[in-house]
């Protein structure tokens, strides 16, 4: 059934207004995850199996309390925040990867794992709200998944990944013709210190020309990345910050970034560019291998 709220009488349906175009814009309406039921320990990917085999796996009560801690930073920063509802046995933490934004675009994820493409009902309450013109499906064959879609401005970055396939970065440049639209291939191995899920878990644009990047994570040096970034306006992080997920902090606006509070090198980084820091405690959710950006679909920057 239909959300979409009417303007007058019942005549002419008010849609949600889309508007994505850059990772930094000011954030007025985001879809936030939950993680209010998480299922069975998962081995979805290396860092998972590793804390399942540890027995460090986080519990749906730590990671809720720290969501709950981030979305009241994003409610004092006036963005209406719409949540999934909770489907029984998943995750549904990292909303990023089950659909995005581009411009006034809903991209409907197509995604490897069926456990994750099963997310997407849960956000069909929030999605009814999207005039059916602007949102698309990739075809048979393509996979993607927002945390490989990095849009900045002109620019999209798709990473290849084990999640996002070549046939589904040929379906972003084809729906998206006025963009440039790069492949990057990214990484991807067994051993979890080095294996990058997605392209936003190794590069993150922030501000209006800084990025962070860890430079190892790329199966091929990514020319057009270098190419768009100065080197003095790239932070560069190692591999131990790049597994505790340095690259995958949360931008409000150009000036006001959400990061995890041990990033104690980044925070004094961002600090000395004049960034505004705002710390959440986020670590147990890195332990499924994703943290802010990732808990996050951005719907309108202004
Ligand atoms: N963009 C991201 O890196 N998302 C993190 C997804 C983690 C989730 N446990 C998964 O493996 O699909």
């Amino acid at each position: 059934m239909s959300e979409v709220e009417f303007s007058n009488s019942g005549q002419k349906p008010t849609y949600l207004k889309l508007n994505v175009k850059n990772e930094t814009d000011k954030l007025e309406a985001v879809v936030l995850g939950i993680g209010t039921d998480l299922g069975e320990e998962s081995e979805i990917n290396p860092t998972s199996k590793y804390h399942k085999e540890e027995g460090t796996y986080p519990t749906e009560e730590d990671i809720q309390q720290e969501i709950s801690t981030f979305e009241k930073v994003l409610k004092a920063h006036g963005v209406k925040v719409y949540r999934p509802k909770n489907i029984e046995g998943l995750e549904q933490v990292f909303t990023r990867d089950i659909g995005f934004v581009i411009d006034s675009t809903y991209v409907v994820a197509s995604m490897q794992e069926e456990v994750r493409q099963l997310e997407l009902p849960g956000v069909k309450h929030i999605t009814n709200k999207i005039n059916p013109q602007n949102i698309i499906h990739p075809p048979k064959d393509a996979n993607v998944e927002g945390g490989d879609v990095i849009l900045w401005n002109d620019h999209i970055f798709v990473g290849i990944s084990a999640r996002t396939n070549t046939e589904g970065y040929e379906f972003i440049k084809a729906s998206f013709p006025n963009k440039q639209v790069h492949a990057i291939p990214l990484v991807v191995s067994k051993d979890r210190k080095k294996n990058i899920l997605h392209l936003d878990c190794t590069f993150q644009p922030i501000g209006i020309k800084d990025a962070i990047i860890y430079e190892n994570g790329f199966a091929e040096r990514p020319q057009i990345i270098y190419d768009l970034f100065k080197e003095e306006d790239m932070l560069k992080v190692d591999q131990a910050q790049m597994n505790r997920m340095y690259p995958n902090i949360f931008s409000l606006s150009p000036k006001d970034i959400v990061v995890e509070r041990s990033f104690k090198a980044l925070i004094a980084a961002l600090k000395e560019r004049g960034y505004i820091v705002h710390e959440v405690d986020y670590t147990e959710n890195s332990k499924l291998s994703g943290l802010l950006r990732c808990s996050t679909m951005p719907l309108i920057r202004s």
